[in-house]
């Protein structure tokens, strides 16, 4: 079978882990599958890089580079020479250079006083590229003939959007063309998070973007089946971390997917499930930790069972907007003056609600983006459009997801009044028009309650409904 394997930070951030991920892609090389690799940087060096970029905007002395030179170096080089000891002095040789060219690039930013978002994306890259010589150099010292391609050799090809880029349908046959020749003979490492544009800029996918190359390759080269390699057995019923009675969900469409990870579920990435579901791709969700349970899969149809609810996500860093003023009323163009203001400063707006008299909309919105779509907004207020424009940081979103509430009366009833019985404020309410899912949104102290007491109200930890 043709397999696309995606191993996720985790699943790579040292030598223990990516023993495992060696052993799991030995198992598939040995059944003759055709196999492409994607990997992620490992755990926290996205974090790490990007605070280092940051910093160099403002830094005394810049010596946060010579901490992060530290770092990168000691946890490379070691696991490198753990797993694959005979190829360690000359991979140490591409991580090294590697290194001092990120370096460089951080000391440039520094003298510069300028982070754009090109060398952002550039810089975080990084956290791959160092990571791809190791996992690729461990599957050679297996016996698994390997390579390292990066994002953009790989073919894919994306929008202009840096930090948060799309891949292009011209991609597609160039993935194709690139990748197919290379899966006959070798099991191809390829750096996830990143793609280029037309003119060769690299550009990363957004946070946790790696699922996405992992998808964009697989539907590029109708893959038979996509793996996603992470901590945890699945995709369960909501995260672990919150709620430790979560179960494993063992079949999710597409769709509950899409819906789950938009409003927070970060087993996934939220734009990583379209190409599969184009083509029709399964997507598994296994564990890299203990890989004999079969995990997720992830399909089309309407997989329905027996429950309305399947899963309840909880998403915390979001901000409430609210425009008001009663000459918003009755007023044609009022939605569109605001919206294309935040498109034009690249904020995604979440979820929208409008109150009936017309007089106020409210907008969710990533909490790291107020500050911009508040100066983007405030000379609407300046031109009267409206009267009044606030920001509530101290909410969160909550959304009930699960094909089966679709045409099924009830499901917003048994949310709201188990959340009133607990004593859980509900500040603004969202039902897509999919009808698969039912948002809301709460303050940040009632978030988790109010996940445990929906998991609860629904019967979310036992297997039958
Ligand atoms: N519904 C959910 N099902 C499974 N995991 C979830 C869910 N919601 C959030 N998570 C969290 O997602 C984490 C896996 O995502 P992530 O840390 O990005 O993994 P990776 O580094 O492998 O990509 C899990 O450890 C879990 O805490
Ligand atoms: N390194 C990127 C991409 C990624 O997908 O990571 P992970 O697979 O660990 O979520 C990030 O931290 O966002």
């Amino acid at each position: 079978m043709k397999l696309i394997m995606k191993f996720g930070g985790t699943s790579v951030q040292n030598a223990e882990s990516v023993r495992r991920a060696v052993d799991i892609v030995y198992d598939r090389y040995s059944r003759h599958d055709r196999l492409a690799i994607v990997i992620s940087a490992r755990r926290g060096v996205t974090d790490r890089l990007i605070t280092c970029a940051e910093a160099m905007v403002t830094s005394r002395d810049a010596a946060e580079v010579t901490d992060l030179v530290e770092y990168l170096t000691e946890g490379h080089l070691s696991t490198l020479k753990e797993v694959a000891p005979d190829f360690s002095p000359e991979v140490s040789g591409i991580i090294t250079r590697r290194i001092e060219n990120l370096r460089d690039f951080l000391y440039a930013v520094y003298h510069l006083r300028e982070l754009t978002v090109r060398s952002r994306d550039y810089i975080i890259s990084f956290g791959e590229r160092l990571n791809a010589p190791i996992i690729s150099a461990a599957l050679r010292q297996r016996g698994i003939p390997s390579m390292v391609l990066d994002g953009c050799e790989a073919g894919i090809l994306t929008t202009e959007n840096h930090g948060d880029a799309i891949a292009l349908p011209a991609g597609e046959a160039r993935i194709k063309s690139r990748l197919e020749p290379v899966i006959d003979h070798s099991v191809p490492v390829i750096t996830g998070f990143m793609g280029c544009t037309e003119k060769g800029v690299v550009t990363t996918l957004g946070r946790s973007g790696s699922d996405y190359s992992a998808t964009i390759i697989g539907a590029a080269l109708d893959a038979d089946e996509i793996w996603i390699w992470t901590d945890v057995d699945g995709i369960m019923t909501t995260d672990p971390r919150l709620v430790p009675e979560a179960r494993v969900i063992p079949r999710i469409s597409y769709i509950e997917v899409m819906e789950l990870s938009y409003f927070g579920a970060k087993v996934m990435h939220s734009r990583s499930i379209e190409p599969a579901m184009q083509k029709g791709i399964p997507v598994w969700v296994k564990n890299t930790f203990n890989p004999s349970y079969p995990g997720t899969v992830i399909e089309g149809g309407e997989q329905k069972d027996s429950r309305v609810v399947k899963a309840i996500t909880y998403i915390d860093k979001v901000a409430a907007i609210t425009i008001a003023g009663a000459q918003m009323v009755g007023r044609p163009g009022v939605a569109r003056h605001i919206f294309t203001l935040l498109a034009e400063h690249q904020i995604n707006v979440m979820m929208i609600s409008q109150g009936s008299s017309e007089a106020n909309i409210t907008l969710i919105i990533e909490a790291n983006q107020v500050r911009t779509a508040m100066e983007a907004l405030l000379p609407l207020k300046e031109r009267c459009v409206f009267r009044d424009i606030t920001a509530n940081e101290d909410v969160c979103a909550v959304a009930v997801v699960g094909s089966g509430m679709a045409g099924m009366a009830g499901t917003a009833g048994r949310t709201f009044s188990a959340l009133g019985k607990a004593g859980i404020n509900v500040m603004m309410i969202s039902q897509g028009s999919s009808e698969v899912n039912i948002s809301f949104v709460v303050r940040q102290q009632d978030g988790p309650r109010a996940v445990k007491v929906l998991h609860d109200e629904f019967n979310l930890m036992n297997e039958e409904a």
